[in-house]
């Protein structure tokens, strides 16, 4: 099995802060991640890393068989499809749907005079089939809802035939209808053989799709537990990444945590 994230020693520090410390984590091919842990615990920084948006302060962190620090990270990053807050925030919003996704293929965020062929075209058409949103192409973004938007996003993120794909809390902000259509959607592309390595960042256990196989549980810019999903995500481990005690279920693929009594 090859290695697709190498991460030794990984620590980022900003100011007198220390972000992420001394993070080990390897990921495989195949593999579908789940990272989980409270606000502040370094989910976003550690994406960021491997997305190849930051560089460790410290430490080794090599990305689809690249060491960052030793290779041009424009080459890398169009391997990797990222959907991020931070991201959808520099989407227009006067942007057609269609547009939004095909423009990944050249890594901008507006149409403007790059020509796209048929194939771009089929290919973003066919992955907003994928994730149920099809028949919005030809809307403006700015107009569709929150779970709508989502679907778009990943389905962005697809366009460039990812080795890796990141998800940044994908569920913030949908409503229950929203959450569970997009767990449906990401359970899909979890089974699916021919889907990229997947990492999902999420604080909440309901969000776990069907499918994915591993959980990185952070805490304190540090990891708590990581390994296979059913080992690692139990009652103590999640007790001890949130700081109080919680009890855990699991059925019909799904798990639930809620404070013990
Ligand atoms: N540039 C920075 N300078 C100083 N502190 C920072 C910087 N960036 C992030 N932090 C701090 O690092 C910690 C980890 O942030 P990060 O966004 O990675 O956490 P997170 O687990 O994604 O949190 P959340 O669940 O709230 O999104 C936070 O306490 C944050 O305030």
């Amino acid at each position: 099995m090859s290695s697709v994230l190498d991460l030794a020693g990984v620590t980022v520090r900003r100011g007198t802060s220390t972000i992420l410390d001394s993070v080990d984590w390897q990921v495989n091919e195949g593999e579908r991640w789940i990272v989980l842990g409270p606000n502040g615990a370094g989910k976003t920084t550690l994406l960021q890393i491997v997305a190849a948006r930051m560089h460790p302060t410290s430490g080794t962190a090599t990305v689809l068989g690249s060491t960052l620090g030793r290779v041009d990270v424009f080459e890398l990053r169009p391997r990797i499809g990222l959907s991020s807050a931070a991201l959808a925030e520099r989407l227009p919003t006067g942007e057609a749907v269609r547009d939004v996704v095909l423009t990944a293929a050249y890594g901008v965020t507006g149409r403007w005079t790059e020509s796209y062929d048929e194939l771009d075209d089929q290919r973003a058409k066919d992955l907003l089939a994928a994730f149920g949103v099809d028949h919005l192409a030809d809307r403006t973004y700015g107009t569709l809802s929150e779970g709508e938007r989502k679907r778009v996003q990943i389905a962005r993120a697809l366009m460039t035939d990812p080795e890796l794909l990141l998800l940044d809390e994908p569920g913030a902000g949908l409503d229950l209808g929203g959450r569970e259509e997009l767990v449906a959607a990401l359970s899909e592309l979890a089974s699916d053989p021919a889907s990229p390595v997947l990492v999902h960042v999420t604080h909440h256990v309901e969000e776990i799709p069907p499918g994915f196989t591993h959980l990185l549980l952070m805490k304190k810019g540090g990891i708590q537990a990581a390994g296979p999903l059913e080992e690692v995500l139990t009652a103590d481990n999640l007790s001890a990444a949130f700081g109080l005690p919680l009890v855990v279920a699991h059925g019909g693929g799904r798990w639930l945590a809620r404070a013990a009594r």
